[in-house]
C-alpha cells in the first residue's frame, strides 16, 4: 500500500542510452496516487523514453523504477499492467473492426481473468441484473464517458477525439492504480479537450494516480498538481504549474518569455 510517503511510482536516476545518444539521463521523479503528475518538455527532450521506461516497453540502461517502493525495473510491460497501470496510446491502437463496446469489454474481462478485480472499478458500476459483471461494467464506463449512444459503432468509423475517449474506457477497464496518458489530448478539439481535462480531474479526485505526457502546456499546467519539465533528458525543473513556469531555466530552455501563451512542443 502507498502510505502517503513512498509514492505509487517512482524513477530513480533513470538513464536511457541509445549508442552514444542520452536520452533520459539520471532523471527522478515520483507519482503519487490521487494527483495528476504532469511531464512536458521540447521534441526529444525524452518524454516518450520515459514513458516507456515506465510502462515497461523501454529497459533503462541504469536506474530503477518502483512501485509501492519496490523494483519492478525488470518487469515486463504486461506483468506491469497486471500490477494496476493502465495506459493510452499516442497513436491510436484500438481494434477498429470491433465495436466501441467490445473494445472496452475486452480490456474488462482480461483485467477479471488476471485477478485485477480485486482492485475497485474506476467508475461506480450500479447493479445491472443478470448480466455479466464485465458487461454491467463496461455499461458503466462508456456512460460515465458518455460514449453510451456510440456502444454499437465500430472503432474504425470514429472521429479521432471519440476514439481517444473510447481508448481512455478501455484504459480504465483494466482497473487501474496508475493512469498513463501519452499525449492524450492530441487532435481533439477544444470542447473535447475541456471534456476530457474535466474527466481526469474527476478520477485523480477519486484516488487515482495519472501521469499525463502532453504537448499541450497550457492543458498540463492547468490540469497538474505537479509537472516535472524535461530537457535533454534531465530533469530541467519540477513543482507547481507556478513554480515552473517562474523557473528561470525553463524560461530560458523551453517556455520563453509568454508561458502558456499557447501549444508548444
Ligand atoms: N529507439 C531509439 N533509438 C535511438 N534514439 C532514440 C530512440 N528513441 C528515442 N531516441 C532519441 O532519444 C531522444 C529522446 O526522444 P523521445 O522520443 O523520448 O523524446 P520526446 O520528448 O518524447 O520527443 P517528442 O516530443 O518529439 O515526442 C531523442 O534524441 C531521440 O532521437
Amino acid at each position: 500500500m502507498t502510505d502517503g510517503t513512498t509514492p505509487l511510482l517512482e524513477l530513480r536516476d533513470v538513464v536511457v542510452r541509445f549508442g552514444g545518444n542520452v536520452a533520459v539521463d539520471r532523471a527522478s521523479m515520483a507519482i503519487q496516487p490521487g494527483r495528476i503528475t504532469g511531464v512536458i518538455g521540447p521534441n526529444g527532450a525524452g518524454k516518450t523514453t520515459t514513458f516507456n521506461v515506465i510502462t515497461g516497453l523501454q529497459r533503462p540502461t541504469s536506474g530503477l523504477v518502483l512501485w509501492d517502493g519496490r523494483d519492478i525495473s525488470r518487469l515486463s510491460a504486461h506483468k506491469r499492467a497486471r500490477l494496476g497501470m493502465g495506459r493510452t496510446f499516442q497513436r491510436l491502437e484500438l481494434f477498429g473492426s470491433l465495436s466501441v463496446a467490445e473494445n472496452v469489454l475486452l480490456a474488462c474481462e482480461l483485467c477479471r481473468r488476471q485477478g485485477g478485480d480485486s482492485r475497485p472499478p474506476a467508475v461506480a458500476v450500479p447493479h445491472g441484473g443478470d448480466r455479466p459483471k464485465a458487461a454491467q461494467e463496461t455499461a458503466a464506463l462508456l456512460e460515465h464517458l458518455g460514449l453510451g449512444d456510440l456502444a454499437a459503432t465500430r472503432a474504425e468509423e470514429l472521429p479521432t477525439g471519440l476514439a481517444r475517449l473510447v481508448e481512455l474506457a478501455r484504459a480504465l477497464a483494466t482497473r487501474p492504480r496508475l493512469l498513463l496518458l501519452d499525449e492524450p489530448a492530441s487532435g481533439l478539439d477544444e470542447g473535447e479537450s475541456e471534456r476530457f481535462a474535466a474527466l481526469l480531474e474527476e478520477l485523480a479526485g477519486s484516488g487515482l494516480g495519472v501521469l499525463l505526457v502532453e504537448h499541450d502546456v497550457p492543458l498540463v499546467m492547468r490540469l497538474a498538481a505537479e509537472v516535472y519539465v524535461l530537457d535533454l533528458g534531465k530533469v530541467l525543473a519540477h513543482g507547481t504549474a507556478a513554480e515552473v513556469q517562474a523557473d528561470q531555466a525553463v524560461i530560458d530552455a523551453y517556455l520563453g518569455a509568454e508561458p502558456v501563451a499557447g501549444e508548444m512542443a
